[in-house]
C-alpha cells in the first residue's frame, strides 16, 4: 500500500496506515480506500493526506480512479473498505462539507434560472458567502446575471461551476478537469482565480488531463494509475525524479539501442534519411554521459539539442505497466 502525507511530513512507509491519527494541519485523509463497482477496482488500498494549504494535481489517464477519489473526498460515495476523513469529520455530514467547495466534472445548472440566481441559491446554504456580484466581477460573469443558465456558452457553464464553488469560501476545493473546454484566455483567468484562492491560504485538489494545468498550478502532484497511487511528490521532484533528459541529433547510426537510452520518442527503429542520417530523440537519465559516450565511440552526428523532459514525459514513464510505486517519496 503506498501512503502519503503532506510535503512538511516525515515519509511513512513502513508504519501500518490504519494505526495512523492525521497529522496535524491535514485536511483530507484518505486511509487504505479501496473502492469497487461490480468486478472493476477503482481504487486499491490508496492512501493520500493533503495538508491545509496545499495545491495538489491529480494526474491519471482515463479511468484511473481519480473522479472516484474525489466522489469519496466530498461524500457522494462510501468507500468499500478504508476511511476518508475531511476536516476531521465524515465526508458525509454535511457539516463537514460546509468547508467544502466542489466543480464536479460534469455540472447540472438548472436550465431556467438565471446566473445570479444560481449563485444565490448555493450561497443560501453557507453562513458567509461571499456576495454574488463579487464573485461575477471575478469569473466575468457580471454582464450575464440576468442570463438564464441555459443559455450559457459551454465555457460560461464551466467559469460558473467554478464560481459556485467558491461562493461559501471554502478551506478546501476539489476541481475535476475545471478548465475542460476552455479556451486559452478563459483558462487563464481560472487559473489566476485558482491561484488567488490559494494565495489566501486555500486547499485544492485538481484533476485535469492538461499537464500543463497540473504544471501551471500544483505545487505536488499525485499520479493515479488503474485505481494505485504511482507517484506522488513536489511538482519539480517528479520533474528531477523522472529527469529524463531528450537528446535529439542527426545520425546514420540507429541508436535507440545504445547504453544509456531508455527510449526514443517514437519507440520505433529509426528511418533512414536522404543523407544516411536521421533525426532521433533519445531519453536518458544522464545527457551528458550519452554524449560524452558518443563522441569517445566516434559515432557521427550532427545538430545536436538537449531538452528537459515536460511532465507529459514523466507522466508516460510513470504509468507504465512496469514502471515502480512510487510513494511518500517528497
Ligand atoms: N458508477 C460507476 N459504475 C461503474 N463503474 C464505474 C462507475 N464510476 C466509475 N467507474 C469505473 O471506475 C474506474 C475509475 O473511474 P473514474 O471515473 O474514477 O476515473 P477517472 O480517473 O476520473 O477517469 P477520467 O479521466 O476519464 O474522468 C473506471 O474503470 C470507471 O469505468
Amino acid at each position: 500500500m503506498t501512503r502519503t502525507r503532506p510535503p512538511e511530513r516525515a515519509p511513512a512507509l513502513d508504519r501500518p496506515s490504519t494505526t495512523l491519527p492525521a497529522p496535524p494541519g491535514t485536511v483530507v485523509t484518505v486511509d487504505a480506500v479501496t473502492r469497487r463497482f461490480g468486478d472493476v477496482v477503482a481504487l486499491d488500498d490508496v492512501s493520500l493526506d493533503v495538508g491545509s494549504g496545499e495545491l495538489v494535481g491529480l494526474l491519471g489517464p482515463n479511468g484511473a480512479g481519480k473522479s472516484t477519489l474525489l466522489s469519496l473526498i466530498n461524500g457522494q460515495r462510501r468507500p468499500d473498505s478504508g476511511t476518508v476523513r475531511l476536516l476531521g469529520g465524515d465526508p458525509r455530514d454535511a457539516a463537514s462539507r460546509l468547508g467544502l467547495g466542489v466543480t464536479p466534472q460534469e455540472t447540472g445548472l438548472p436550465a431556467t434560472l438565471r446566473v445570479a440566481e444560481v449563485v444565490d441559491f448555493v450561497a443560501g446554504h453557507f453562513p458567509a458567502p461571499v456576495p454574488s456580484g463579487d464573485l461575477l466581477e471575478q469569473f466575468g460573469l457580471a454582464d450575464l446575471a440576468r442570463r438564464q443558465t441555459g443559455a450559457l456558452s459551454g465555457g460560461q457553464k464551466r467559469r460558473l461551476a467554478v464560481a459556485l464553488s467558491l461562493v461559501g469560501r471554502p478551506r478546501v476545493l476539489l476541481l475535476d478537469e475545471p478548465t475542460t473546454g476552455l479556451d486559452v484566455g478563459a483558462r487563464q483567468a481560472l487559473w489566476e482565480a485558482v491561484r488567488g484562492y490559494h494565495a489566501e491560504g486555500g486547499t485544492v485538489l485538481l484533476t485535469s488531463h492538461y499537464l500543463e494545468e497540473v504544471q501551471a498550478l500544483a505545487q505536488r502532484v499525485v499520479v493515479i494509475d488503474r485505481g494505485v497511487v504511482r507517484a506522488d511528490a513536489a511538482l519539480d521532484v517528479i520533474l528531477r525524479r523522472v529527469a529524463l533528459r531528450q537528446v535529439v541529433l542527426t545520425s546514420a547510426t540507429d541508436l535507440s539501442a545504445w547504453p544509456g537510452v531508455v527510449r526514443t520518442a517514437a519507440g520505433a527503429p529509426v528511418p533512414a534519411g536522404s543523407d544516411g542520417g536521421a533525426r532521433q530523440t533519445l531519453f536518458t537519465a544522464d545527457a551528458d554521459a550519452l554524449v560524452r559516450d558518443l563522441v569517445r565511440a566516434d559515432v557521427d552526428f550532427r545538430d545536436l539539442e538537449i531538452r528537459g523532459a515536460s511532465l507529459e514525459e514523466a507522466f508516460a514513464e510513470m504509468v507504465e505497466p512496469s514502471a515502480p510505486v512510487e510513494g511518500a517519496d517528497r
